[in-house]
């Protein structure tokens, strides 16, 4: 297969990927985000990249929102929302962090493979995403990709749907997000 087929192939996968996606809980998921205080946000590796990818637009939307671990990130407390992008729901660090936001009252979401993982069973509110976990064998049936990618674009995917669905609820405009935008770029 060539590039352009393999990248064919790819938008394949990822429209049956999002055939899959559960509509109630996604619906749930922006609510969530729409009612809360302040909105952090973590994933490790390729899945925190698409984290901060949504940092960035809920940001631009008009949250609060905080990527975990930067420098100038405040500590979280009761009423704010801590989202965990995890494929397989176990990885250690999220894991405490989800246990810490917890004890201190604030919610946790987990866009995840895996409810019954860890920190699906651990979070208020799961949005099961469908993929192949990182430890996929050569040659799967889901996808051609290797390891986690195709939920980690799933991810970005949602993520962005999410946003949207928020700029409906709050009569939100490309315009006027694009003001909110980093000028010391
Ligand atoms: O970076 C990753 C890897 O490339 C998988 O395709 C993962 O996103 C990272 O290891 C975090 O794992 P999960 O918490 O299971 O998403």
């Amino acid at each position: 297969m060539n590039t352009f087929s393999y990248a064919q192939e790819i938008v394949n996968e990822l429209q049956r990927s999002v055939a899959q996606l559960g509509a109630g809980e996604a619906e749930q998921m922006a609510e969530l985000l729409l009612r809360s205080g302040r909105v952090f946000v973590a994933g490790a590796g390729r899945s925190g990249l698409m984290g901060r990818a949504f940092a960035m637009r809920l940001m631009h939307a008009g949250k609060d929102a905080y990527v975990v671990g930067e420098t100038v990130t405040p500590g979280i407390g009761p009423g704010d929302v801590l989202v965990l992008g995890t494929g397989s729901g176990e990885t250690a660090s999220l894991l405490s962090m989800a246990v810490k936001a917890r004890a201190v009252g604030a919610a946790v979401v987990a866009v995840t493979l895996s409810p019954e993982s860890s920190i699906g069973l651990l979070a208020d509110h799961v949005v099961k995403l469908p993929g192949a976990p990182k430890e996929q064998a050569d040659g799967g049936r889901i996808t051609i990709q290797p390891m986690a990618s195709l939920f980690e674009q799933t991810l970005l995917l949602f993520y962005d749907a999410v946003i949207l669905r928020i700029m409906e609820e709050t009569g939100q405009t490309s315009t006027r997000m694009f003001g909110n935008h980093a000028n010391l770029e």
